[in-house]
């Protein structure tokens, strides 16, 4: 499709400006569902771009740093009200762009309007503690300040709810922000900015830009005017990030993949360990670092297990999420959909069995789509690439386990450690793995995807760079402490 023929030009949002790249040059977002769809048209940006949004990002710090939180907190909470408001317009674009179906949009959109209100309430909360010194005419105690200008990289499989959970605690603790969304999702990004600049935050606060993340990426990264970068995405893109922000010298976080396992055991309700697997693996397409991978079934039950997954994993409606009824859309991109049949098809050569999908549809509606099948493999061994690797995509492997130690070994042998889940009545069963389980987000009778916003988000090992996003944690990364003593 040619860019002219595109629709809707969407810009850089630059010091309270709606502005071009200043190579002119644009690129056409297409629905994944439908490629003669086209979302807009946006602008792919160079260095030059960057350093004019961190410029006016510098220059409006001092100014929103020194508003109360509470003025902070207002304007958040005005983003909200604006984000409600256009919550359909806002999720149907998602829905268009990256194909998650309109249901999860809308929920994630919903998501994205509480996320702002928990934010907006931040402001009016504690900074600091009181610490007895050793000196009784001494007062001292810790406060925070905002770091600066913050770099947000963010990736296209929650373009509403990342972009927010990052920039809400950022702005609301003082700092200006730059925001350089995923390509793939670069229209979703530009309302959920639009709605911010419905709320009134004065220029330069926000700022975004659109472009290549190979071009934009490391311009932001390397800029010596961002003193902190949250990033989530890759595993591959997060450690380069880690090491340009450590080189120097500026605060970063990570939060990268995961290879998250679902356990079995005996005891557990089939129905629910099913629905679970269905829900946690599949929605989205799979597309969740938090997503289901591997799911470990101890030997009494497997066989049930299988046979009741398999059944409801065949009532799953595939197709375009703006439908209604449907429950599975295409993969977000091109680029998506080759890493998931690639993979499939390494599960197949390495000698897993392929009982159910993994194909894409040949004819029909859903031909010009990114669509794959949701694809359950039996037989799974924990060397084989798809027990593995992350995938990103709506598989599911299935492997045999001789009791919850066996479970567990296998569930803690990989580099991730971001989610897991166990399905069992047993409270000794759950105590040993809330102990002995190397993820940060624990689940027991429940999906191994869907974070609270009030809580803290995050993983061990390879998924994370240990560090905490959302609730009270946020404040750790978006601000540093100060110590104060005072003697008159
Ligand atoms: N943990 C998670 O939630 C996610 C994990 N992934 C994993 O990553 C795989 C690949 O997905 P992909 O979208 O390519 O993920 P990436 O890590 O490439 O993208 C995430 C973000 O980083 C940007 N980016 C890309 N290259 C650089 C760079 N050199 N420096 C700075 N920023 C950069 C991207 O921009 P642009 O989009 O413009 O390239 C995007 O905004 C998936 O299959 C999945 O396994 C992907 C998305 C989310
Ligand atoms: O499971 C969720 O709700 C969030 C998942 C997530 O953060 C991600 O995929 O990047």
């Amino acid at each position: 499709m040619s860019v002219q023929a595109a629709g809707v030009m969407y810009r850089n949002y630059i010091n309270g400006q709606w502005v071009p790249a200043a190579s002119g040059d644009m690129e056409v977002s297409v629905n994944p569902a439908n490629r003669s769809d086209a979302i807009g048209r946006y602008p792919l940006s160079d260095a030059g771009d960057v350093d004019r949004a961190v410029q006016a990002a510098a220059a409006a710090r001092r100014d929103w740093r020194k508003q109360t939180g509470a003025a902070r907190g207002e304007c958040l909470r005005k983003a909200a009200d604006a984000l409600e408001r256009r919550l359909e317009e806002v999720a149907r674009t998602m829905t268009r762009e990256m194909g998650k179906t309109l249901p999860e949009a809308k929920g994630e959109t919903a998501r994205g309007v509480a996320l702002l209100r928990y934010y907006a309430g931040e402001g009016m909360r504690k900074v600091g503690d009181v610490i007895p010194s050793t000196d009784s005419a001494a007062l001292m105690y810790t406060t925070r300040v905002p770091l600066g200008v913050v770099g947000v990289i963010t990736p296209w499989n929650f373009p509403v709810a990342i972009p927010i959970w990052k920039m809400a605690p950022a702005l609301v603790y003082g700092n200006t922000v730059v925001l350089k969304p995923a390509e793939e999702t670069s229209v979703t990004a530009a309302l959920v900015v639009e709605c911010f600049e419905e709320a009134g935050f004065p220029a330069g606060v926000i700022n975004l830009i659109i472009g290549k993340g190979d071009v934009v990426g490391p311009a932001l990264v390397d800029h010596p005017g961002v003193q902190g970068i949250t990033f989530t995405g890759s595993n591959a893109v997060g450690k380069q990030i880690g090491q340009q922000a450590l080189a120097r010298g500026a605060k970063y976080q990570l939060e990268m993949g995961g290879k998250n396992p679902v356990i079995v055991l005996p005891d557990a309700d089939l129905k629910l360990a099913v629905e679970a697997t269905i829900s946690g693996g599949l929605r989205s397409t799979g597309q969740k670092c938090t997503a289901t991978s591997r799911v470990f079934v101890h030997r009494d039950v497997y066989a049930a297990f299988r046979e009741l997954l398999l059944e409801e994993t065949k009532k799953l409606t595939l197709g375009d999420g703006l439908e209604d009824g449907v429950w599975m859309g295409p993969c977000a991109s091109g680029k998506q959909l080759e890493k998931v049949v690639s993979a499939i098809a390494r599960g197949v050569e390495e000698g897993a069995e392929l009982i159910y999908g993994g194909k894409r549809p040949g004819d029909g509606p859903l031909a010009d789509g990114y669509y794959v099948e949701p694809a359950i493999f039996d037989r799974v061994k924990p060397e084989m690439t798809i027990a593995r690797e992350e995938i990103f995509g709506p598989v599911l492997a299935l492997i045999a386990c001789d009791d919850l130690q066996d479970a567990l070994a296998m569930a803690n042998d990989s580099e991730l450690g971001l989610s897991a889940a166990i399905f069992t009545k047993d409270i000794g069963s759950m105590l040993s793995f809330i102990d002995d389980i190397e993820v940060g987000l624990v689940r027991i009778n429940a999906e191994t995807a869907g974070v609270e916003l009030q809580a803290p988000f995050g993983g061990m090992k390879q998924s994370s760079s240990h560090s905490r996003e959302q609730g009270q944690a946020a404040i750790e990364f978006f601000t540093s402490v100060k110590t104060v003593f005072v003697k008159a």
